[in-house]
C-alpha cells in the first residue's frame, strides 16, 4: 500500500498566517498514487451502498468525478454562489480560513436517496455540516464520508456520528 501522506505537503501560513494548508496536488501529479486513492474510496462508496456521490467544488470535485466514474454513482455538484444556473438550496457556512455559501440544485436529489461526500481534506467540519443541510432540504439522507485527509483535532468527533467514515491519512 501506498504511504499516501508523502504525497500531501505541508504549506506553513497558506492562504493566511497562522494556516498550515495541505496539498494534494502531488497526489494528482502520481498516476499510481492517485488510482490508489480513487481505488481505495470507490470501495468504500461501494461498501456503503449509496446511490449518489455528492462533493464540493473544487478540489472535492477532483476526487468524486473518478469515483463515480469508477462506481457507476450518480455524481452531485455542490458549488460557491451564483454558479448553478438552475433553483438551489443554500446554506452558510464557516471554514478553517474564512467563510462563504454553498449552493445545490434543488432537484439533484430525491428524497431517501441515499448519500456520500467526498472531498480532499475534513478540517473544521464547516463545509460538511453546510453539505448535510442541503442533503436535508431534498430530504436525502447522508450515509457516509470519505476524505483523503482527516485533520483530527480541528473537528468536533460529533461531526462524525452516525456517519460510515473513511479517511486515507490521519493528522
Ligand atoms: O472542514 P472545513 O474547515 O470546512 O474545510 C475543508 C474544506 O476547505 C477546502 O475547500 P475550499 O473552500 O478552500 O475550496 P477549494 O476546494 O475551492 O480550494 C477543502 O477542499 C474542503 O472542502
Ligand atoms: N489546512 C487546510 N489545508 C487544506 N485545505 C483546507 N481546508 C480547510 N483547511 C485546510
Amino acid at each position: 500500500m501506498i504511504d499516501i501522506k508523502k504525497y500531501i505537503l505541508d504549506v506553513e501560513d497558506f492562504p493566511q498566517q497562522g494556516i498550515n494548508f495541505k496539498d494534494i496536488t502531488p497526489i494528482l501529479n502520481h498516476p499510481a498514487v492517485f488510482q490508489e486513492v480513487i481505488d481505495r474510496m470507490a470501495a468504500f462508496v461501494l461498501e456503503c451502498q449509496a446511490d449518489v456521490i455528492i462533493a464540493p467544488e473544487a478540489r472535492g470535485f477532483l476526487f468524486a468525478s473518478a469515483i463515480a466514474y469508477q462506481t457507476h454513482k450518480k455524481f452531485v455538484l455542490i458549488r460557491k454562489p451564483g454558479k448553478l444556473p438552475r433553483a438551489t438550496h443554500h446554506v452558510s457556512y464557516d471554514l478553517e480560513y474564512g467563510s462563504n455559501i454553498l449552493e445545490m440544485h434543488q432537484d439533484d436529489i430525491q428524497a431517501n436517496e441515499k448519500v456520500v461526500i467526498i472531498d480532499d481534506i475534513l478540517a473544521t467540519g464547516g463545509t460538511i455540516e453546510a453539505i448535510v443541510k442541503l442533503v436535508e432540504l431534498s430530504h436525502g439522507q447522508v450515509v457516509g464520508l470519505s476524505v483523503v485527509g482527516d485533520l483530527t483535532t480541528l473537528h468536533s468527533p460529533n461531526l462524525l456520528k452516525g456517519l460510515s467514515f473513511q479517511a486515507l491519512v490521519k493528522y
